[in-house]
């Protein structure tokens, strides 16, 4: 028997942890479409993952060939995609265009499809009907929806039925008119109502849940207390998973983002000034050239 190295004698860490990265959601081998399943293995890995909304087929394709695993079509698309002012007015008709466009863009991603306002606080039925729409006729792999204790029911339905729930706690904002855009758990009863809500959805079956602006220190204690993975957004760095707006971290949305966001690009400088090029060309006859023109 040949002498251990030192990196050999120690097996306690390494050995519990897989380390097979070949698995890896992110940077993995796999060319399949991932699962509910996947991130459930996951989270047994300790393994963290990034989620990016979406809400059109091209830039879908982008974020599906980068290796994006999981694609939210948010109802954030009613103010970055689609001109409204909230996510409020946005509709199940519209969810299920964009969530649509989406799964055609991608083949690897799973896509979850944002289940907007008023398509399910009517009760487990409608929200049944409603998530049905976005799994027949658009295709997602997953719904999520809003709500702790409160949606519970919906939520147990759609599992029951078949359909992967992903769960929405802290601050939801399809509640802005009651709640407005504040950080939530602060405080020590509101920080276990946090978990309760938690524990609910979890209870209720499903497979993973937002926490959106949470103080970071509980964001981590429901990470440590759920089997489900947790995706952050503006609730710290402890989250198994972490979201943002694809326009907010590239550098499109105009006018004012939450504070929780990087920006990893200038994408509205880049455009704006492409755009005034192009019109430039145009107003000088720089464009189209000899080599533009056909013949
Ligand atoms: N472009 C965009 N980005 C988002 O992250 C996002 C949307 N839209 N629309 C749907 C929800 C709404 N979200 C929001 C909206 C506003 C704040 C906000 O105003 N936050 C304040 C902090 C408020 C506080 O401290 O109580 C901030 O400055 O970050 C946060 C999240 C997150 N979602
Ligand atoms: C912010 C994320 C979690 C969302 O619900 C959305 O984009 O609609
Ligand atoms: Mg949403």
């Amino acid at each position: 028997m040949t002498q251990l190295s030192a990196a050999q004698k120690q097996p306690a860490e390494g050995a519990l942890k897989t380390t097979d990265s070949s698995k890896a959601l992110y940077g993995g081998k796999s060319t399949r479409r991932i699962t509910v399943r996947d991130l459930a293995a996951a989270k047994e890995r300790g393994e963290k993952w990034p989620m990016l909304t979406a809400y059109d087929a091209m830039t879908a394709s982008v974020f599906d060939e980068a290796g994006i695993p999981v694609m939210l079509v948010g109802d954030s698309a009613g103010n970055c995609h689609l001109g409204y002012e909230t996510t409020v007015p946005v509709t199940l008709d519209e969810m299920t265009m964009l969530s649509a466009a989406v799964v055609r863009g991608t083949s690897r991603a799973l896509i979850v499809g944002d289940l907007p306002f008023g398509s399910y606080q009517e009760g487990p039925v409608q929200a049944l009907r409603s998530a049905t729409r976005l799994v027949k006729e658009a295709g997602v792999g997953a719904v999520k929806l809003e709500g702790g204790e409160r949606s519970h029911r919906q939520i147990e339905l759609l599992v029951e039925s078949g359909i992967p729930v992903m769960a929405h706690i802290g601050l939801t904002p399809q509640s802005v008119n009651a709640m407005g855009y504040r950080v939530q758990g602060r405080g020590d009863e509101a920080a276990h109502k946090l978990l309760r809500d938690a524990k609910a959805v979890q209870d209720a079956g499903a497979f993973a849940v937002v926490l959106e602006l949470v103080p970071a220190e509980l964001a981590a204690e429901v990470t440590r207390s759920l089997h489900i993975p947790t995706v952050g957004i503006g609730a710290g760095p402890e989250t198994d998973a972490q979201v943002l707006v694809w326009t907010d971290m590239l550098g499109l949305t105009g006018g004012k983002v939450p504070k929780f966001v990087k920006k990893y690009a200038d994408l509205r400088q880049v455009m704006g000034d492409a755009a005034k090029a192009f019109a430039e060309d145009v107003v000088g006859g720089t464009f189209p050239l000899e080599e533009h023109s056909v013949h």
